[in-house]
């Protein structure tokens, strides 16, 4: 139990009706879930107004409203506060709720459009095998040192945030890494939470469906940074042109990581192999099991982040060379007639030219690359045909298919892809909205050292469609398959 005027403190607050002495129990944003004492905090959503739900929150046992606009009825033995914004309300009283989590570990946010899930997964790992008690909040799961959590979001929300920041204070945690989305900064998820350090990978397009022009998701990146204090680091990558953006305005201490120009930390590819890759960082040789120009950059990100947060050079380049791939980046097996199945999760144009480019660097002969890829259902439409073009240009031949349609008709988010390929032939695209039938004709074209890449849902075990997800898993389909062809 919290007395309200507690949990309050810091929240910018217009006006208040009733007493803010009374204790609470819990802190709720949708009404269908609110029990008996809660604090319900109403939030201006995307597709409805939490506003519109006071009335049934009362119902249902809250005793007190935080709200944007007092509403015209006010039941007498419930307090109400406004304040200027419910969703900065809800991150701050959030993080007093739980005791100010983040300022007991050291959180390092991961911003940018490819890269987060890999570089905080894994920081997780190099931290643990440093031997410390590591928190990891990412797109796949909640790491609450050994404990795992299942999560929906990237960025969940700011109770849940501060819930698992609390658990890990519980076991002694001292670095947490977290994903911060684009989602997450526009809606304050992540709104008091002391960071010691961000970094910033890459800027590439996506989400202009929530964002509406680059320019906008630009800037609502920049935010993570401009909002650090003076003690935090910011690391961003300067070969990117918005890294030297995303250090504009904040007050952090600087720090940048390049392979192609100046930066405080620098690193080469020396030989790239399908097992791994020989890097040269910071002047120190390191093998890498982790292979792809991208991921070179990944290595530096961890290594400069380490470096940062007071890891031994020494000690961080030998953990560097123990780290193993995340679930569904470039997760990959050999198959008896000697195929090499690639699942990976590159649903953005970017993370899909980055991955073929990777695999046709690393073809010594003529093998085909066969590509199986989608884009997703109620989400940025704008970068269908993109990558629509670029599997097709990259790619031997490629397989387009759906990938969690969602409420949209796949046949017609199907068209939008093919829109991008400039080439129609068939033994170059094929379109087969079945996911399964997708991959069994690639596993059925593809004959020896071909290699098959499965692109879009990495580690994802669905497949949504109109709001129902079914089981379905890339990797372990292309192995069954492979398998029950005698390949
Ligand atoms: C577009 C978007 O980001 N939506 C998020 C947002 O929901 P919303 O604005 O749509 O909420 P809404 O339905 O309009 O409702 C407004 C308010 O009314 C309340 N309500 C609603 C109905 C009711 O009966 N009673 C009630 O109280 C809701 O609880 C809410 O507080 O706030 C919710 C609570 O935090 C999120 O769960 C929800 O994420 C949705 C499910 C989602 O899919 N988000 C994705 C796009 C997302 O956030 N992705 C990013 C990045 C992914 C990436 O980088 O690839 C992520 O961080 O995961
Ligand atoms: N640093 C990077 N630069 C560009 N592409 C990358 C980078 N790291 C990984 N990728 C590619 O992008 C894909 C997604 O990587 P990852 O999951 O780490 O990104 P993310 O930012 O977490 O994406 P999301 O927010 O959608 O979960 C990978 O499967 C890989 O193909």
């Amino acid at each position: 139990m919290r007395a309200l005027k507690d949990i309050l403190f810091g929240v910018s607050i217009t006006a208040v009706s009733g007493s803010t002495s009374v204790m609470v129990n819990s802190i709720c944003f949708d009404s269908r879930i609110v029990t008996m004492g809660d604090v319900f905090v109403a939030i201006k959503g995307t597709i409805t107004d939490g506003h519109e739900y006071i009335e049934k929150a009362i119902a249902l046992g809250a005793k007190t409203i935080i709200c944007e606009t007092m509403p015209v009825t006010i039941v007498d033995d419930v307090t109400y506060v406004e304040v200027d914004n419910g969703n900065k309300a809800l991150a701050i009283m959030a993080s007093n709720f739980y005791d100010n989590p983040s300022k007991n570990l050291k959180l390092v946010g991961v911003t940018g459009t490819n890269g987060k899930t890999t570089i905080s997964s894994l920081l997780y790992q190099l931290f643990k095998k440093a031997g410390f008690k590591v928190g990891l909040i990412s797109t796949i799961k909640i790491m609450v040192d050994d404990t795992e959590y299942k999560t929906s979001h990237t960025t969940p929300d700011a109770l849940t945030i501060n819930h698992h920041l609390k658990l890990m204070n519980d076991v002694g945690v001292e670095f947490c890494f977290m994903e911060v989305s684009s989602h997450g900064i526009h809606q304050k998820r992540t709104e008091g939470l002391a960071f010691e350090g961000a970094i910033f990978t890459n800027l590439s397009h996506d989400h202009l469906d929530y964002h509406k022009t680059f320019a906008e998701y630009r800037d609502t990146k920049k935010l993570l940074f401009d909002n650090l204090p003076k003690k935090a680091f910011v690391l961003t990558n300067v070969d990117d042109k918005n890294g030297l953006v995303m250090l504009q305005n904040t007050k952090a201490r600087k720090y940048t990581y390049a392979l192609k120009t100046y930066a405080d930390y620098k690193a080469q590819i020396l030989e790239n192999q399908f097992n791994g890759q020989l890097l040269k960082i910071d002047g120190s040789e390191v093998w890498s099991k982790l292979i792809g120009d991208f991921n070179a950059y990944n290595m530096l990100a961890i290594y400069g982040t380490a470096q940062l947060l007071g890891l031994e050079k020494l000690e961080i380049l030998r953990l560097l060379s123990e780290l193993e791939n995340v679930d569904g980046r470039f997760q990959y097996f050999i198959s008896k007639e000697r195929i090499t199945a690639i699942v990976d999760y590159a649903h953005t144009p970017d993370a899909l030219k980055n991955v073929l480019d990777t695999i046709n660097k690393l073809r010594t002969g003529n093998e085909n690359v066969i590509t199986v890829v989608g884009c997703g259902g109620d989400r940025d439409r704008s970068k269908r045909p993109v990558m629509g073009h670029i599997a097709s240009e990259m790619s031997t031949t490629t397989i387009f298919t759906s990938d969690n349609p969602r409420t949209e008709n796949p046949d017609e988010i199907l068209k939008e892809i093919e829109a991008g390929v400039e080439v129609q032939n068939v033994r170059k695209t094929l379109t087969i909205e079945s996911r399964e039938q997708a991959i069994k004709t690639a596993c059925q074209l593809a004959n020896s050292n071909d290699i098959i890449l499965i692109a879009g849902k990495g580690h994802e075990t669905y497949q949504e469609i109109n709001g129902v997800r079914a089981h379905f898993d890339d990797y372990e389909m292309v192995q069954n398959l492979l398998k029950a062809l005698n390949k």
